[in-house]
């Protein structure tokens, strides 16, 4: 049967960069959805957005929420620090699939864990299953009608302290505005926001970044 859109993003990859450099991954993958088939990854004018929240924070447990085809998580990985980790949440079993050939491929497997199920059954299970104590990161780039939820969850899952970072993606497109008007009329929260473009258009789009006040 055809191929999907994400084995194809994939395929340009393995044949594209190189085996180990997930910069080259990161390049391939923006090459491919810009020239070829657009795709939902944050790609790099907000993924530099990405990059300096990560860096500003070196976190040592990171959370990406929708791993898609890895595209941010490869990203994230990339920069972090030996020892520290990235949890991502994927519940579709082919984009799954496709993140983890993506992160190995990269040679960033040893600081991933993707987890394959929904975000608001995985969250409930960080602390128990995966170890986790608190996040130092959340890249929230799911479903945008989760945006909120999983933000209520995480909080009543204690799995956010003081300085804790979260970063949303798609604020305008496609927007996040039960999300928004959640954080920002928040008190624990502390919010600024990213004005940028939309992956690969020239829509605009932005991101917003809430510490958590504990
Ligand atoms: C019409 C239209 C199309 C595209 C756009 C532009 C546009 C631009 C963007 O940057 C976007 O992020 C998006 C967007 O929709 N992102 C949703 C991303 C989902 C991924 O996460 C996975 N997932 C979704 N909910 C969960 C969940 N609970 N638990 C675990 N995984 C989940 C899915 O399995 C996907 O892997 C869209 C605007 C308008
Ligand atoms: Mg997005």
């Amino acid at each position: 049967m055809n191929q999907s859109k994400e084995q194809r993003i994939l395929n340009f990859v393995l044949q594209n960069a190189v085996r180990g450099d997930p910069c080259s991954v990161i390049d391939a993958i923006d090459t491919y959805c810009s020239q070829k088939e657009w795709a939902m990854n944050v790609g790099n004018e907000k993924g530099l957005i990405l990059d300096k929240t990560v860096e500003e924070i070196n976190p040592s447990v990171a959370l990406e929420l929708g791993t898609y085809c890895g595209y941010s998580a490869v990203r994230i990985a990339r920069l972090l620090k030996a020892g520290a980790r990235l949890l991502t949440v994927e519940f579709n079993p082919e984009f799954a699939a496709i993140a983890k050939q993506m992160i190995e491929f990269a040679g960033v497997q040893d600081k991933v864990t993707l987890i394959e199920g929904p975000s608001e059954e995985i969250i409930p299970q960080l602390k128990k299953k995966y170890e986790v104590d608190t996040l130092d990161f959340v890249f929230v780039d799911h479903w945008k009608d989760r945006y909120t939820p999983d933000t209520i969850l995480l909080q009543e899952c204690s799995l956010l302290r003081k300085g804790s970072v979260l970063l949303a993606d798609n604020i305008i497109v496609p927007g996040a505005p039960e999300f928004v008007n959640y954080i920002r009329n928040n008190p624990r929260f502390q919010c600024t926001n990213y004005p940028s473009h939309l992956e690969y258009m020239k829509v605009q789009d932005a991101m917003e970044k809430a510490v958590f006040l504990g």
